[in-house]
């Protein structure tokens, strides 16, 4: 039974709890501030004074110590007995490790152009388009990237950032060997095409396939590249183009991320594009959000609506995966939840 104090205990958490997401913004803030100035490595070598790396860093010292007490209510730093002293956590220790690292997700999904973008959320729903990029004065999220040469390594950094932490569960759970070629279709820095090629010899060459502008970029990874997957990279391209024009022939085409960037229409077009450029035997892997629960915490559904407000884009259960892929002509031979992607498995009808 549950008795009064009960009933306004849950009520005051309740309250809390909406008070918590009011308040996300503050929280997203003060971790952008920390990832930016790079708290968390002057904490490397033990606990040091708010006081000291503020001098350090060139801030205010006070707003430095509070700022870190706060994210230290959220285990992001500890703050220890001696006044205005922290040490590292866990979660700070990851904020520290030097890029390629989680900490470019951080800094993309936590920047000043995605916060500012969401001042427009409401015009989004209203309009039933992505308002997000005009917010910011675009018209698109690729013109921004476009626009600001400083922002698509940002970008591009981040999405190596989010396939490392997905890319032991793709590799365990999918069989590439049976394939020659392998095309990743919008593969950016070919994080996800090296490991691949690494963890599957038999493949005998692969296409990292991206816009020009990531293309040209990706120059500047080759010592990177030769330094982590030195076998791999003989049978590795980079190959530039756009996938609403045409993509090079392969085995199987991998699309991590992509479709969840564009509406059904569009993605659409860019399975004509590859089907023109399929075998009869090709097969197209997507990894991408596959939306399952209701009414649960769940990361997809979040994204889905950053996805909706941003780019026009969308996260999809496996019912809608499947009306996709026929309205293009396609039979979805599985769908299924790896835990932190999903896949779907496509062959010509
Ligand atoms: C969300 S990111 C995903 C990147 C990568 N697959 C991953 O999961 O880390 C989308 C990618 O699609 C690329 N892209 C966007 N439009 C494209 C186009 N028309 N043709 C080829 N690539 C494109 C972007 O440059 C970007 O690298």
């Amino acid at each position: 039974m549950i008795s009064i104090q009960d009933d306004e205990q849950i009520r005051l958490d309740n309250e809390r709890f909406l008070l918590d997401v009011a308040t996300g913004h503050w929280k997203s803030r003060a971790l952008n501030f920390a990832l930016e100035a790079k708290i968390a490595s002057h904490l490397v070598n033990g606990s040091k004074s708010a006081f000291t790396i503020a001098k350090e860093i060139g801030v205010n010292p006070e707003f430095l110590y509070r700022t870190m007490r706060a994210l230290s209510s959220l285990g992001i730093f500890r703050e220890e007995e001696e006044y205005g002293v922290f040490s590292q956590t866990p979660k700070s220790a990851i904020m520290a490790e030097s890029s390629p690292s989680w900490t470019d997700g951080l800094l993309f999904e936590s920047h000043d152009f995605t916060y500012k973008a969401w001042t427009s959320f409401r015009e989004s729903v209203k309009e039933g388009k992505a308002m997000g990029p005009q917010s910011l004065g675009y018209e698109s999220v690729w013109s921004l990237t476009e626009q600001n040469p400083s922002y698509a390594p940002i970008l591009q950094r981040a999405m190596s950032s989010f396939t490392a932490q997905a890319i032991n569960t793709i590799i365990r759970e999918t069989d590439f060997s049976p394939f020659e070629t392998i095309a990743d279709i919008g593969g950016s820095q070919g994080v996800l095409l090296l490991n691949i090629l690494k963890n599957n010899p038999s493949v005998k060459k692969g296409y990292n396939f991206d816009l020009p502008i990531t293309i040209e970029n990706n120059k500047s990874l080759v010592s990177q590249r030769e330094s982590e997957f030195k076998n791999e990279m003989a049978k590795f391209e980079d190959v530039a183009g756009s996938f609403f024009d045409s993509v090079p022939e392969a085995d199987c085409y991998t699309l991590k991320y992509i479709f969840h960037d564009w509406k059904d229409e569009k993605c659409v077009e860019i399975l004509e594009t590859i089907s023109k450029s399929m075998k009869p035997n090709s097969k197209i892997y997507i990894f991408d959000s596959v939306i399952e629960t209701k009414n649960q915490p769940n990361g997809f559904v979040w994204l889905d609506l950053h996805m909706m407000h941003y780019v026009d884009g969308r996260e999809r259960s496996a019912t809608e995966w499947k009306a996709l892929a026929n309205s293009a002509g396609f039979k979805v031979e599985s769908v299924v939840s790896l835990g932190m992607i999903g896949r779907v498995i496509l062959s010509k009808k």
